[in-house]
């Protein structure tokens, strides 16, 4: 395959209709954004040396919006730059470890974070909470002081707490802009998108599917009744296209036998969703489905379709429209959402009153 026919193969899936709608249009998008007078943009990835961040890499060195690339990992992340930077495209690629987070952040107007630790078979995501929710407070601090505008994706899970600890950790330190935080859910959709596609024989590049809520079991939920095109779905087709979606990070942990979760198709959906981050900075608005400071429902925190332009996130759209089948799936998830997004909140409490 050519360059540029891999280009556009990479994203080919992404939905995007002439007014660029992010992944959730109808049509499929054929190139990136043009690079010519688009700005300079610096993105960093935190983990860039993990079974996502690698992956993650490639894509963003693939996307001519990103002029600067920075990978940032404990370890080993020079060895990913010299790999990644080779490739024949615009971004400049530079890897950092150890003490050098303020140098890779410095300057971003992206902050991508997939650093932690992974589910086994057996886990749940908040299994992770323990280990991952110090790793985020972390990296999350040094791009509020060194890098206070960008905008972070947060990838690490549990998505659900991670994500609040985010919000709170910027609060303490007087630079939250809720605008600027986002839970990348965007595999859910590629899932969603997936499985109904094949279940019903359609072409997935035209099939657009809403998924919202939070990123863990319950908490995901797919709204197959507003996918397009529609369909018709026998109740027991619902639940088992409802329950796959819910469980499809389980099916990849399973399926990998201890060897982590999701690498590659996260990949893929994180760089679709970093695509449609920076179109919205460059001035193209984009809509996708995230999980942000929200009031559309009691949680705090809530997965739902957003604006996406120049200063990040400039709408969160409400919830329309649902069936009864996905009140009820709404309400089912209220009480592990909150539980998640509370026990985040308490963490990044305590840890700032700590000495
Ligand atoms: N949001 C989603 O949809 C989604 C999907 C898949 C995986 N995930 C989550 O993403 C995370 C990463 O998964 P993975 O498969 O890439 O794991 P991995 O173990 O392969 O990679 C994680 C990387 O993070 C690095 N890391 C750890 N602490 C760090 C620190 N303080 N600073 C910088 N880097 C640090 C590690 O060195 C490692 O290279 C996990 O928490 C996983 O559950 C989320
Ligand atoms: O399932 C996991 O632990 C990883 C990720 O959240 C996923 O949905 O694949």
């Amino acid at each position: 395959m050519s360059f540029p026919a891999m280009r556009s193969a990479i994203l080919a899936a992404k939905a995007i209709a002439p007014s660029a709608v992010g992944s959730m249009g109808a049509a499929p998008m054929a190139t990136f954004a043009t690079s010519a007078g688009s700005p300079r943009r610096k993105v960093a990835v935190l983990g860039a040396g993990g079974g996502i961040g690698q992956p993650l890499s490639l894509l963003l060195k693939l996307n001519s919006q990103v002029s600067q690339l920075a990978l940032y990992d404990i370890a080993g992340t020079p060895g990913v730059a010299a790999d990644v930077g080779h490739c024949n495209t615009k971004a400049q690629c530079k890897g950092y470890e150890q003490d050098k987070l303020a140098e890779a952040v410095r300057g971003c107007d992206l902050v991508i974070v997939p650093a932690g630790v992974p589910r086994k078979p057996g886990m749940t995501r908040d299994d992770l909470f323990k280990v991952n929710a110090g790793i985020v407070k972390g990296l999350v601090e040094a791009v509020g002081k060194h890098a206070p505008g960008a905008i972070l994706n947060i990838i690490s899970n549990p998505v659900n707490s991670t994500v609040p600890i985010t919000a709170e950790c910027l609060k303490a330190m007087g630079v939250y802009d809720k605008r600027k935080v986002m839970g990348v859910t965007t595999l859910d959709v590629v899932r969603a998108k997936t499985f109904y596609a094949e279940m019903k024989g359609l072409d997935v590049a035209n099939v657009d599917v809403p998924v919202i809520g939070g990123h863990a079991g319950a908490t995901i939920l797919p709204l197959f009744s507003q996918a397009t095109p529609k369909v018709p779905l026998s109740q027991e087709e619902l639940e088992g296209l409802t329950k796959r979606t819910q469980d499809g990070g389980t099916e990849v942990v399973q399926a990998k036998a201890g060897k982590g979760s999701a690498t590659l198709s996260m990949a893929y959906a994180a760089a679709l969703f970093a695509d449609s981050v920076l179109r919205g900075l460059n001035g193209t608005p984009t809509m996708e489905y995230t999980y942000v400071d929200s009031n559309v429902t009691e949680a705090p925190y809530f997965a739902s379709k957003v604006k996406l332009s120049t200063e990040g996130v400039e709408k969160v759209f409400g919830l329309e429209g649902m069936t009864d089948y996905e009140k009820e799936g709404l309400k089912t998830m209220m009480p592990e959402l909150m539980k998640s997004i509370n026990a985040g909140i308490d963490f990044a409490k305590e840890a700032s009153k700590a000495p």
